[in-house]
């Protein structure tokens, strides 16, 4: 039989990189246990930054590299690490990342998954380089039976960090809420990230239909499922946990090459723009949304008007001028029946860096989309 045509990197884009990565540092993901950190620690697999690599930088213990190296082992065994999710929820693909490891990349790998109902006490502090793990180490984790987790990826072969080639994607089909990843390396060497891509799963029967919850919230298990553009910032930032440190941590588009030199509103309030750029989310729960607040931090030079319109429903607002350069505004919205979705919409272009849906969650039986009228 012929060989396939080789795809080229771009259209081999899985399709679960639309989610969130439920590792992620700036989610809560934590490396609880590793058992060799000599090279470098870890915790940098969860970072949110892009790898970095820095020619003449070297620690005491060897060349300084931006992932988790462990050293060359001499002896039986491989290397693994357990990551305590930041979001517990269900996986749909990894990126194993092997940036900048060349010669020292982790030839071969394997994850395993489980969901613990109580979280472990112990975890891993500090900058742990040139360590390993310690007798007492073991011997916590060997409680957790981590040997004998779900295996979601068997041994699989890595390609090592050159450029394009840096991202080992790799597909999950399990349907199970996971809690705690452990990655094996075999035997040993250096990955840069680790990225852990799912949808979050909140136990919702302990939330009353009472309760304001953010719907669309990363933690309450919101994603986005659509956009037209994403070219400096990924529209799921928007759901992330609390305020963004800076403008990478939000979503923004690129500059639409049919922007109006000045933006003009209508008498009824619609803006006159010809084109504009959107992004799908899935709210967590169903729910009637009561406030919603829009958060433009750090995007000083990107002025954007916003608007929303929930997918199943049409909740209208009235358009919003964002005369200072720094924004955080919470809108009253009109009485409306239970959505399920939301599509946001940026005009002309600009950027986000938070979208909160303070709503009540309702019952799945209750979300058949209404009609309702503008403000
Ligand atoms: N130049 C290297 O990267 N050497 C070693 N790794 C580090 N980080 O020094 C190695 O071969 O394992």
């Amino acid at each position: 039989m012929a060989n396939r045509p080789v795809q080229k990197e771009t259209s081999r884009r899985p399709h679960f990189l639309q989610f969130n990565n439920l590792a992620c540092e700036t989610a809560g993901g934590k490396v609880i246990f590793a058992t060799d950190e000599w090279f470098a620690p870890a915790r940098n697999l969860l970072k949110r930054d892009p790898p970095e690599f820095i020619a003449t930088a070297f620690t005491e213990y060897g060349k300084w590299m931006d992932g988790w190296e462990t050293r060359r082992k001499r002896i039986p065994g491989h290397d693994w690490c357990i990551i305590q999710l930041g979001v517990p929820g269900i996986i749909h693909g990894f990126d194993v990342d092997t940036s900048f490891f060349t010669g020292n990349y982790a030839p071969y790998t394997s994850i395993q998954a489980a969901c613990l109902d109580q979280m472990p006490s112990f975890t891993l502090e500090g900058d742990r380089t040139g360590m390993a793990a310690s007798p007492s180490q073991f011997k916590a984790v060997e409680q957790l039976n981590s040997d004998s987790w779900e295996e979601l990826v068997p041994i699989t072969k890595l390609k090592p960090g050159y450029s394009e080639s840096c991202h080992n994607y790799l597909n999950v089909t399990y349907p199970h809420r996971v809690t705690h990843i452990r990655i094996n390396i075999y035997p040993d060497g250096g990955i840069a990230r680790l990225k852990v891509y799912g949808i979050g799963k909140k136990d919702w029967s302990t939330v009353s239909s009472q309760d304001l919850v953010d719907l669309v919230a990363l933690v309450n298990g919101g994603v986005c499922v659509g956009y037209s553009d994403a070219h400096f910032g990924h529209p799921c930032n928007m759901i992330g946990i609390g305020r963004a440190d800076n403008m990478g941590d939000g979503w923004e588009s690129a500059r639409r090459l049919d922007r109006p030199k000045v933006l003009k509103v209508d008498e009824k309030g619609i803006l006159q723009v010809p084109g504009f750029e959107w992004a799908i989310l899935r709210l967590g729960h169903p729910g009637i949304i009561s406030k919603i607040e829009v958060d433009t931090n750090h995007f000083k030079g990107t002025k954007s008007i916003e608007y929303l319109f929930p997918f199943c429903s049409i909740i209208c607002l009235n358009v919003l001028h964002l005369k200072q350069q720094y924004l955080y505004v919470s809108l009253s919205v009109v009485q409306c029946g239970p959505v399920t979705h939301v599509r946001l919409v940026i005009a002309p272009d600009g950027g986000v860096s938070r979208l909160r849906l303070w709503g009540r969650p309702v019952s799945n039986n209750m979300t058949r989309p209404q009609q309702i009228s503008k403000l």
